[in-house]
């Protein structure tokens, strides 16, 4: 028992009148069940009427009218005429023959629903065109669906004997709050809810790449149906072949009610009225990265793919990758951010792990995340090791970095094999899909922290992406956590400095426009305060990739293709 409001409908349950009714009566027949009685007569009906008319024709006499009223009373005929049927055992109903006066004739509906405090689950609407009141909409898993009494499309004649013909739906609402438990409703049922279809829906899960709340929609039907929900919660879709509203349920919900939710297309809509805005605010961010585009930071350490050198020369250009992102956005062929459908997916040691992609902005300690998870378990986590195009000095091929010529590197720039690249000092810095290929070879998490815009490029069925998008936390907390941290400085040769009050500001800045921009694609939220707690509850959500609960995924990275036979 969860609730009290759980409680309270168990009690108007068993207090009910017609339960007690039928307990007894099952008690009754259960004693009967046990002497097995054998019917003597199976036309006891027609028997007492024989025998009534028999006694009317007879003498007057005291006792005989008695019997005569007696046998001609409705409850004792209909108890006579019930015997008959169980001792022929013809169960199955004889209607009478339908005459055509009646075959047109409204069959009517009697519907009695015990309600309980949460609403019975279903939206009701006034018919334009006959005024009368419709039923709009089961919600899934709410009371009216649960006792399929009550489909979509039924017209409401009475509720608790009071007509409702000519009213409005809100006028409606009083008549059921005035009862408690039972409510009775006359219904015309619909014609498509003689055929039952929702055992036959098939299930639809998404992830919502956005934040909704029905209480700010000025477009629902029924802001009370609503569902709201955040970006990033899984929601369970139901009767999706409604052009504007979905119904849905968040998965994990207790709540078996669903609610109603905008539909892909409907959001679609609404997010292209609002394209214009987001690509100002993108382009105004953009700049701000290119005047920057120098900062960098100190790890101390010296693992491939956190060189000071590639970092640094990673963010002096754009990666091909980028620009095409960027002009399809321009052109506003990218698709909105909306529902992404999804599936459950668990990993197993047979597979290769999934790739974890570390975004956020610049100084926020992706690095430092990297580091600390590298030193933690380094034969469980490994990074790609990037390419570059500068002289060997005394280093080992492959451990930080691969040299190749520069004519390898921009052949490979035009074979797009670079996840992301840049410049420093004359020389090229990439990290490209070789490397991660490798890391992942070798059976190892491969850790890669990238700019936003790469994420596209990799989000893919074989790499399976686990987005964590590092964030900074308020600007008093950034001071005070950062205030001995050291901060990469420039390539005109200032070691180290401190962090300034400028740095803070252009990084909450940058996870701003991030979040905006690219918000969908993340699945983790990691704020960076204090640098244990972060690695802590980075290290704990890794863990939770490999373990038993259910990932879920894109669908189309679980789609196995089915072989087809051509004859
Ligand atoms: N939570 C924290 N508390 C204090 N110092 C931190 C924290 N997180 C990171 N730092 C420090 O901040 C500095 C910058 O961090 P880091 O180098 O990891 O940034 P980054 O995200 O990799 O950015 P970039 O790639 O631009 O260097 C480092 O000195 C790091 O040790």
């Amino acid at each position: 028992m969860d609730t009290n409001e759980d409680l309270a409908f168990l009690k108007s349950m068993v207090m009910e009148r017609r339960l007690h009714l039928l307990v007894k009566i099952h008690a009754v027949l259960r004693r009967f069940g046990r002497v097995n009685p054998v019917p003597y007569r199976d036309n006891a009906e027609s028997l007492a009427s024989n025998m009534s008319k028999e006694l009317g024709n007879g003498p007057d006499c005291a006792d005989c009218s008695e019997l005569i009223h007696l046998l001609s009373s409705p409850h004792v005929k209909a108890l006579l005429s019930v015997h008959d049927v169980v001792a022929r055992k013809t169960y199955d109903p004889e209607l009478p023959p339908m005459d055509g006066d009646t075959a047109d004739e409204e069959s009517v509906r009697i519907v009695s629903l015990v309600k309980s405090q949460e609403p019975l689950g279903a939206t009701l609407k006034r018919d334009g065109s006959t005024g009368a009141i419709v039923v709009a909409r089961v919600m899934k898993g709410g009371t009216a669906d649960l006792t399929g009494l009550i489909h979509e499309g039924d017209e409401l004649r009475e509720v608790n004997g009071v007509p409702v013909e000519n009213k409005n739906p809100e006028e409606i609402l009083p008549i059921m709050a005035g009862t408690q438990g039972e409510v009775t409703f006359k219904v015309i049922p619909a014609a498509a809810a003689k055929g039952e279809t929702s055992a036959n829906e098939s299930k639809l899960f998404v992830r919502a790449l956005f934040d909704y709340d029905p209480e700010l929609d000025t477009a629902t039907p029924c802001r009370a149906a609503g569902l709201s929900f955040k970006r990033g919660d899984v929601l369970e879709i139901f009767g999706h072949d409604d052009d504007i509203w979905w119904q849905a349920r968040r998965y994990g919900d207790r709540s078996p009610r669903a609610g109603l939710i905008p539909t892909r297309q409907l959001q679609e809509r609404r997010v292209a009225f609002q394209r214009p805005k987001a690509l100002f605010k993108s382009h105004k961010i953009q700049k701000q990265l290119t005047e920057n585009a120098d900062y960098g930071a100190i790890t101390g350490i010296h693992i491939a793919g956190l060189r000071r050198s590639f970092r640094l020369g990673r963010r002096a250009s754009r990666s091909i990758e980028e620009s095409r992102w960027k002009i399809r956005e321009i052109l506003g062929e990218c698709q909105a951010p909306t529902y992404l459908e999804v599936a459950p997916y668990c990993w197993d040691a047979t597979q290769h792990h999934r790739l974890v992609l570390l975004v956020g902005p610049r100084g926020v300690g992706l690095s430092e995340l990297k580091r600390r998870l590298l030193l933690s378990d380094p034969d469980h986590f490994g990074v790609a090791v990037p390419y570059t195009t500068r002289e060997k000095r005394k280093e080992e091929e492959g451990v930080e970095y691969y040299f190749v010529s520069r004519q390898t590197f921009e052949l490979d720039i035009v074979n797009h094999k670079f996840i992301e690249y840049g410049h420093h000092s004359g020389n090229y810095y990439g990290i490209s899909l070789d490397s991660v290929h490798k890391v992942i070879a070798e059976g190892k998490v491969c850790l890669l922290d990238v700019q936003p815009h790469a994420i596209q490029f990799l989000h893919t069925a074989e790499f399976k992406p686990y987005v964590v998008f590092v964030k900074p936390p308020s600007i008093e907390k950034l001071r005070f956590s950062r205030r001995k941290a050291k901060f990469i400085a420039t390539k005109e040769q200032r070691p180290t400095t401190s962090f300034k009050e400028e740095d803070f500001e252009v990084m909450i800045a940058e996870a701003e426009a991030m979040d905006d921009q690219y918000g969908h694609l993340f699945q983790k939220v990691l704020v960076n305060c204090d640098i244990v707690s972060a690695f802590d509850e980075l290290r704990a959500e890794l863990r939770k990739l490999e373990g038993a609960e259910p990932q879920w995924i894109p669908v189309e990275w679980t789609a196995v293709p089915i072989a087809e036979t051509l004859c």
